[in-house]
């Protein structure tokens, strides 16, 4: 697994890495950032195999002869390794059943989903929930922390499940406060954060682990458009310090931006795909700049 070397990052340079070449401009997009940066699509320092690559996904819920039109009707879907895909579209159109497919969630009724040289798809469950432990963080839309943990063990967590000694994985967890801008709040409670702050921990759980791909179903659902930025800035730098892809659904234009790329799914379908556009509204500005320690 390659990593980028936090030390590199320029200070204030927000992490946004260059649109993913599979993705097909529908118009010239507008990168909010200023920064042109290396495609990792073309790096040729960029392992391959950790490209997340869906094709000709099908989802039907229920038995077939009950079942409705299928949730997913044959989608395509590659998120290069160290891109970030924001899944955009109306209710019920399939977007979160297309994360959990590409998550390992749940597993597709037909269709592969092409991950590390193997195929998501066809792995037992016991399989696919090692792959998700330690191959995959999730950020959901209300953080899912656990309420009678603090903070910093919430965050350790997925480390110790991992069979990493508690005094490790909680020094590990506490050196993401301060990258996050959550320092001194390592002891609170979730029940003691703002909506923000617990999203930014549910962000530090989600990447302690170093994962391949985080996925991410409406992180900022919960939150005002000002924390929702912040959020969005925080888990994007924080993936790209730590080479991780990143798929992210949700239904708001502002949140997309901090993507690479977009698809629209309608109807279990893709129906475009391309460089988050701008709104009008101005450019997404980066709080600050992470820094990992590993
Ligand atoms: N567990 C389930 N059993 C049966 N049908 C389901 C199930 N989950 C989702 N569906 C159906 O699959 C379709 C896609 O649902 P999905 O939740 O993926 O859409 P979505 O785009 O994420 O919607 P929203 O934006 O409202 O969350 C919908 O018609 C939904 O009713």
């Amino acid at each position: 697994m390659s990593h980028h070397d936090p030390a590199r990052m320029p200070a204030g340079a927000p992490a946004r890495p260059a649109p993913p070449s599979t993705a097909s401009p529908t118009s010239p997009g507008t990168s909010p950032s200023p920064q042109a940066s290396v495609d990792p699509s073309v790096d040729p320092s960029v392992d391959r195999s950790r490209d997340l690559v869906a094709r000709d996904l099908v989802m039907t819920y229920g038995r077939t002869r009950t079942a409705g039109p299928p949730a997913l009707g044959g989608v395509d879907v590659t998120v290069p390794a160290g891109t970030s895909l924001a899944v955009m579209g109306p209710s019920g159109s399939g977007k979160t059943t297309l994360l959990h497919v590409l998550a390992g969630i749940l597993r597709p009724t037909g269709g592969q989903v092409q991950w590390r040289g193997r195929d998501i798809a066809r792995m037992s469950d016991r399989e696919r929930t090692k792959l998700r432990r330690e191959d995959f963080g999730f950020v959901f839309q209300q953080g899912m922390l656990l309420p009678e943990l603090p903070a910093v063990e919430n965050v350790a967590l997925p480390l110790m499940l991992g069979r990493v000694g508690r005094a490790e994985a909680t020094a590990r967890a506490a050196a993401l406060f301060a990258p996050l801008g959550l320092s001194g709040l390592e002891k609170r409670r979730p029940g003691e954060l703002s909506g923000g702050q617990a999203q930014r921990v549910a962000i530090a759980r989600a990447l302690v682990a170093r994962p391949g791909v985080v996925f991410a179903d409406e992180p900022t659902g919960a939150l005002d458009q000002t924390t929702s930025a912040e959020v969005m800035a925080h888990l994007t730098q924080l993936a790209a310090h730590t080479g991780a892809s990143l798929v992210v659904v949700t239904h708001d234009e502002n949140v997309a931006r901090w993507c690479t790329g977009v698809v629209h799914v309608r109807d279990g379908r893709i129906a475009g795909h391309g460089v988050p556009q701008p709104t009008g509204a101005p450019a997404p500005t980066v709080p600050r700049t992470a820094t990992v320690t590993r």
